[in-house]
């Protein structure tokens, strides 16, 4: 056979990188069309032009295992053909791939447009989850008006695509070990390229789950004196409806009711910007403009004439928020149905995030168009709005009243509501994969689903279904990431790093002294119109994929692992007033291990 040369390789590698490009641009093109816009043509349409996308990655596939890649002396061409080696799910035959995709699309579709009826006023049955039952456990504060949501919302979800999941995970199992991965969950963590990764994960839980019981614990407390004893016991697991989130994965509508010292200006944009007028254009044109304060970069004109920045009227759509990457260099969208709320323009900032590390490695090969690791891509955002969220900030850019003040019971205030946030959310980012780890490696099985996802809810999170459950259920199937198939160990990791890039990006402003904490708190920094910051984050952006990690990593923060240092060093004013707050109390840390209540 023809030996190919490493000269051939890199042509080759050129020619393939354009037509990568080519039909990438085209898919995303077909699944935007569907995403935006549910029908049966946008499907078929999504299926077909997937069906086409998959057959080429074939056939270029065969012609890319040819090259002696792991002989060649660059690290960049090594590099490139080793990511160009995995196949992925179009390593399936044609007909499985087609049903695996339609599966998935088809668990979207039911996702996207579950309805209930409503608690109160039984004839009306057109609440969706967006805008409708996320405004409603935000804000109910009648225990049997969340309970009805929270159940009725998984009849309608999760409990009806319990049997495409099962054939999911066997297609996805199968294309797994058409790519020489064990199972799928092998495949879902190749990207951190460490053996060690899911202990190294492990490790960072065991270091955060006390600052969590902590808070746990108060809110539990809170939450007993607002709902009494029957809804709530003291000591055990806090009941799943009563958090303000259809999952309970982050605990931020429950501020009003578990304030530390109540009487405080709240640290919350959504009045503010309801009396400017702002709509969802203004709010992601004031992120778009903290990036480019940092010397970052502004969104082409295609962004804004293209995204989806509300939601539309009169169609099906999925509405859960995402960022897309067409390929082309110059087309990036962002599909988002914002309310005009603070958290939504956190959300925007999230989302931007992601447009801004397209837009910083839209020049490199395909192959290297991605996070340097997952978590990268979900922390971008997330890191400029830990610097957005902040009083200071927002009394610069008029979105808090100029005279509220920083007394240090409003500071504490501040860093418990982003405990609600951040702290809240960690067991949950963790369990996600846990539970779908187990299941790709066939230890959780379709007959102890639901029981499973409980058990590691009670562990994990020390939270309790409202109302029975059994394996008629299948509540991982109403949370979007499981039926859209995104792994989820993603944001643990994103919101464990993007402390790392705060401390590190606030030190490079100046905002931030790490050998003295004291003198300026991380939780008060600010980046905003930092150059110095944004040329050391827009360093690491511009990397994409083409390097390890930790060297990625290591550019910004100087060193080449994930740690909790940023996180407990951001909160630790909080973590000595919850110990201090739940001895006086007398609070039990923690919760029992007792067996689930519903099995
Ligand atoms: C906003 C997005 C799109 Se990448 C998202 O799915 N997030 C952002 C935070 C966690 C996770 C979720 O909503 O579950
Ligand atoms: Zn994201």
């Amino acid at each position: 056979a023809k030996t190919y040369t490493e000269e051939d390789a890199k042509q080759y590698l050129n020619k393939l990188n354009a037509e990568l490009l080519q039909h990438s641009n085209m898919a995303a093109i077909a699944e935007w069309a569907y995403a935006s816009n549910i029908t049966d043509e946008t499907l078929q349409n999504k299926l077909k032009v997937a069906a086409d996308t998959a057959r080429f990655q074939k056939e270029a596939w065969k012609e890319t295992v040819k090259y002696p890649w792991t002989t060649y002396k660059d690290p960049n061409v090594r590099r490139q053909f080793k990511k160009l080696s995995v196949l992925g799910a179009a390593a399936l035959p044609e007909d499985k791939y087609e049903k695996l995709d339609k599966i998935v699309s088809d668990m979207q579709n039911v996702y996207s447009t579950a309805k209930i009826c409503d608690f109160k006023n039984r004839e009306k049955c057109d609440l969706n989850l967006e805008p409708e039952l996320t405004l409603l456990l935000a804000k109910s504060r009648d225990p049997e008006e969340l309970k009805h949501v929270w159940a009725e919302f998984r009849k309608e979800a999760g409990d009806k695509v319990r049997k495409q999941f099962v054939q999911y995970v066997e297609l996805t199992n199968e294309a797994a070990r058409l790519n020489n991965f064990s199972d799928a969950s092998e495949e879902w963590v190749k990207d951190y390229e460490s053996a060690e990764f899911r202990n190294q994960i492990q490790e960072l839980w065991l270091q955060l789950r006390p600052l969590y019981e902590q808070i746990h614990a108060y809110v539990r407390r809170r939450l007993n004196e607002q709902y009494g004893d029957a809804v709530v016991k003291k000591d055990g697991l806090i009941p799943a409806h009563l958090l303000g989130n259809m999952w309970s994965q982050t605990w931020g509508n429950v501020y009003d009711i578990s304030t530390p010292y109540p009487g405080k200006q709240p640290v919350d944009a959504t009045s503010a910007m309801v009396e400017k007028g702002f709509d969802a254009i203004k709010m992601f044109k004031m992120s778009e403009e903290f990036f480019t304060s940092l010397n970052l970069s502004a969104m082409p004109d295609t962004f804004w004439q293209r995204s989806i920045l509300k939601k539309p009227e009169g169609r099906s759509l999925i509405c859960h928020a995402s960022a897309w990457d067409f390929y082309d260099g110059e087309d990036f969208r962002i599909k988002q149905c914002t309310r005009i709320t603070h958290r939504d323009l956190i959300t925007a900032h999230h989302e931007m995030g992601h447009v801004q590390y397209y837009l910083q490695y839209k020049h490199l090969p395909k192959v290297y168009r991605r996070g340097a690791n997952s978590g990268f891509h979900e922390a971008v955002g997330d890191t400029i709005a830990l610097s957005v969220s902040t009083p200071k900030h927002l009394r610069k850019v008029g979105l808090l009243p100029a005279d509220s003040k920083d007394d240090p019971q409003s500071e504490l205030n501040y860093l418990y509501n982003m405990g609600l946030e951040k702290i809240a959310f960690l067991p949950f980012g963790y369990l996600m994969d846990l539970w779908r780890w187990d299941v790709f490696k066939g230890k959780t099985s379709p007959d102890n689903y639901n029981c499973e996802w409980w058990r590691l809810r009670q562990e994990y999170q020390g939270i309790e279904a409202p109302v029975d459950r059994s394996e008629d259920n299948f509540d991982p199937g109403s949370k979007y990431h499981t039926i859209a198939s995104v792994p989820y160990i993603r944001y643990f990791v994103s919101y464990v790093i993007q402390f790392q890039f705060h401390a590190a990006l606030c030190e490079k402003a100046g905002q931030f002294d790490p050998k003295d904490p004291e003198r300026m708190p991380l939780h008060q920094c600010d980046i905003y119109q930092s150059k110095e910051a944004g040329n050391l984050f827009g360093k690491m952006l511009s990397l994409g994929s083409s390097k390890p990690w930790p060297e990625a990593m290591e550019i910004v923060t100087g060193q080449r692992k994930m740690d909790a240092s940023g996180l407990m060093a951001y909160f630790r004013p909080l973590l000595k007033w919850l110990e201090e707050e739940n001895k006086k109390t007398g609070e039990k840390i923690g919760w029992d291990a007792s067996a689930p209540r519903h099995g």
